[in-house]
């Protein structure tokens, strides 16, 4: 019942259905009454008091109040007799026991109500605490959560922290309790940053942002920390709670992706991409500032073959070496990217603003990087020696966008490979102009391999007695305009173009056809023909098939033809080479390696191809008198020719002293102009009946 009455609720206890609830009740009474007893047995205050005494419980006071209403006034007037009138006389009779029963009605009426009421405060008291206890239960594991939180007193003096503060601090509660935040300063904020997060938590109450604090054991990490001011009732700060999640993984891993996207993972170097970004921003800032910059694109010089020789490994650690070089060269605020390969780019800034002031900066730093680059390296014991060429080109404001900067320090570049390697050369618009003329000179090459402009030309090669035993065909381009144009001017951009293919095939065509001329004279039928073969040529996958078929097509003896390949060629992809030539020297084709000594062949490879010749260079010749490393190094590929079985031939022989120091180190063939500079076959043949007179 007393849940009921609770149920019901005050407002519903006073509707107007409750009222019903003590007439139905009183109804009920009378009705019992009135068929268990007679009407004069007096028996009516005690059947109605229950009556009462339910529709207070039920229905609260004041049902209780209208059942004793309802009692009092039957009573008064069925019960008191004559009960078909109601005169003052019986009214006075029972005015009395209606009193007595009023009272009674009201005191129940009214206790029930204190004992609802009672009940009622004591059940949401109950509720309260329970809910109370609740939040609490609530808060304490969310205080245990896995960021760290920190409450502090309005002064700031640390009151409570939770597990993963002391985790992440490395402060236990003991050592953190009373003291304040800033024992775990870093010092990586100035005071300003101090000074806008306590004006926003003053303003607004709260805070928010990346904090670099200390540990205990001295590390510094970042974390993201929330503070929030607490307040009382009239708005004073009682408490800050500080909660922080430590963000140094994310960090990290942020930080990784970003060195993935910009920087080079072998150097650690910026890549083309972020050097671009520097670039751009680089140019607008010269522009402002009014101060010149400088782009030295920087390519090594033959990289592929200590690569290929030594090994990728040898090779990664060569360029590791190079950057940390390129970067002792420069300031910090100077650039130093690794853009592909072996390909450096090195971004110059704050230089003058006057264009050759600038340029003798950027010149100054790039003979600094060539003098640096020249020092020996030294990959797994052993040491070696590599060179940069370099391209320069000047800016000192956007008008050029960047790509154009690229290219014209990329013909640059390309400039100083010209010109020697291990130099640096200027952009300039002559450059474009040359880069014009090669456009230019492509077309006609074309031209010239339909039009038959090409000659070959045949450089005699001798013995120590002087007897001529061989030649060397030199191709020669008989121009319609230029007359008489040199290999070194069109042999690259044919090799660049692929047009070195056929016009290789066409110099071997020629050469195959003056061996059998040759076959029908005494003179001439056992002299060699050397031809040039370049590595574009060689590497075509039916290159055996095109020699094969021109020693066929004119029947010349295999063993009277010689293929001069140059070393840096040969150990691009040593196996491919070692079959090719080996298909060939099945036949009788003989090789010779051309330029020997300006490559990196390691005697390991040497013995592996089957070469007849070594040709020593004639950059070693042409000082052998003079230079004493270039005579220790003619010495040397001479005992290693030798200690291979080859056969050695020095070429660029000028003078007798040239070729009487070569003889006495034991090499005993020559080509050179003390012999015979390259001329027209008519003229060889000329030469070579002079000799025979002799
Ligand atoms: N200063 C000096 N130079 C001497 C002396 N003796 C010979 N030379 C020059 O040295 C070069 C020797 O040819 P190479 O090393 O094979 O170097 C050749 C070769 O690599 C290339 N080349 C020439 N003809 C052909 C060809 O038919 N095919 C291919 N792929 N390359 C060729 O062009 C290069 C240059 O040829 P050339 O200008 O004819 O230059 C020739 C020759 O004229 C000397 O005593 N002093």
């Amino acid at each position: 019942m007393v849940e009921c009455g609770e149920c019901l609720g005050t407002d519903e206890r006073n509707g107007v259905h409750h009222y019903l609830l003590p007439v139905v009740l009183m109804t009920l009474a009378l009705w019992v009454r009135l068929t268990i007893a007679p009407v004069q047995a007096g028996l009516q205050y005690l059947t109605f008091f229950p009556a009462v005494a339910l529709s207070c419980i039920l229905g609260g006071y004041r049902a209780g109040l209208v059942a004793v209403i309802i009692g009092a006034t039957c009573a008064t007037y069925i019960f008191t007799p004559p009960y078909y009138s109601f005169s003052i006389e019986s009214f006075q009779a029972s005015l009395w026991s209606n009193t007595v029963f009023f009272m009674d009605g009201l005191i129940v009426s009214f206790a029930v109500e204190a004992m609802h009421r009672y009940r009622q405060k004591y059940a949401s008291e109950l509720k309260t605490a329970e809910e109370s206890a609740a939040w609490l239960r609530i808060a304490s594991v969310a205080f245990e959560s896995q960021e760290g939180i920190m409450i502090t007193d309005s002064k700031g003096r640390i009151l409570r922290v939770n597990k993963a503060f002391t985790e992440s601090t490395g402060y236990s509660v003991d050592e953190i309790i009373g003291q304040t935040p800033r024992l775990l300063k870093s010092n990586r904020h100035d005071s300003a940053f101090y000074a806008a997060m306590w004006e926003s938590i003053t303003r607004s109450g709260s805070w928010q942002g990346e904090v670099w604090d200390r540990r205990k054991n001295g590390e510094i990490y970042p974390k993201w920390l929330s503070i929030t001011a607490i307040k009382d009732a009239d708005g004073n700060v009682t408490n800050y709670v500080g909660t922080h999640t430590d963000i140094s993984e994310r960090k990290t891993a942020e930080e990784e992706i970003r060195n993935l996207a910009f920087y080079d993972p072998l150097t650690q170097l910026p890549n083309r991409r972020l050097l671009q970004d520097r670039l751009q921003h680089a140019m607008s800032s010269t522009e402002r500032n009014r101060k010149g910059g400088a782009l030295l694109f920087l390519d090594l010089d033959n990289f592929k073959s200590i690569n290929d020789t030594l090994g990728h490994t040898a090779g990664d650690n060569l360029l590791q070496q190079v950057a940390q070089r390129l970067t002792s060269c420069v300031r910090e605020d100077d650039t130093v990217s690794r853009i592909g390969g072996d390909e450096f780019v090195v971004m110059l800034e704050y230089l003058s603003n006057e264009v050759l002031e600038a340029a003798a900066q950027a010149e100054t730093i790039g003979e600094k990087i060539i003098a640096e680059l020249n020092q020996p390296y030294y990959l797994g014991g052993q040491e070696l020696y590599n060179t940069p060429s370099i391209g320069i080109t000047l800016f000192d404001d956007n008008r050029n966008g960047y790509e154009d900067l690229f290219k014209q320090a990329d013909i640059a570049m390309y400039q100083a490979k010209k010109s020697g390697r291990n130099t640096l050369r200027f952009f300039d618009p002559k450059m474009q102009g040359s880069i014009n003329t090669r456009v230019a000179l492509e077309r006609e090459l074309r031209k010239a391999l339909d039009s038959q402009q090409f000659r070959l030309h045949y450089q005699i090669q001798v013995d120590s007695s002087g007897l001529p035993f061989g030649v060397e065909a030199l191709i020669r381009w008989l121009h319609p305009e230029r007359g008489l144009v040199p290999p070194f001017e069109f042999i690259s951009l044919a090799e660049e173009t692929g047009l070195i293919c056929p016009i290789g095939e066409w110099v071997l065509e020629t050469a195959c056809k003056q061996l059998k001329l040759w076959e029908r004279h005494e003179l001439t039928q056992d002299l060699i023909m050397s031809v040039n073969v370049s590595a574009k040529q060689f590497y075509q996958s039916d290159f055996v098939v095109k020699v094969l078929e021109a020693i066929h097509r004119h029947d010349v003896n295999p063993s009277l033809l010689k293929l001069e390949l140059t070393e840096s060629m040969l150990l691009d992809k040593i196996e491919d080479t070692i079959s090719t030539m080996n298909a060939l020297k099945a036949v009788g084709v003989r090789f010779s390696l051309d330029d020997f000594g300006t490559g990196y062949s390691s005697l390991q490879y040497l013995k592996r191809l089957p070469l007849n010749q070594l040709k020593i260079d004639r950059s070693f010749v042409r000082d052998i008198a003079v230079d004493s490393s270039d005579e220790a190094i003619v010495s040397t590929i001479i005992a290693m020719a030798h200690s291979l079985n080859l056969d050695v031939i020095a070429e660029g022989v000028e003078t007798d002293e040239q070729k009487q120091i070569l003889l006495n180190k034991g090499c005993i063939h020559y080509q050179g102009y003390l012999f015979g500079k390259p001329v027209p076959i008519e003229q060889l043949e000329v030469m070579l009946k002079q000799d025979c007179l002799c």
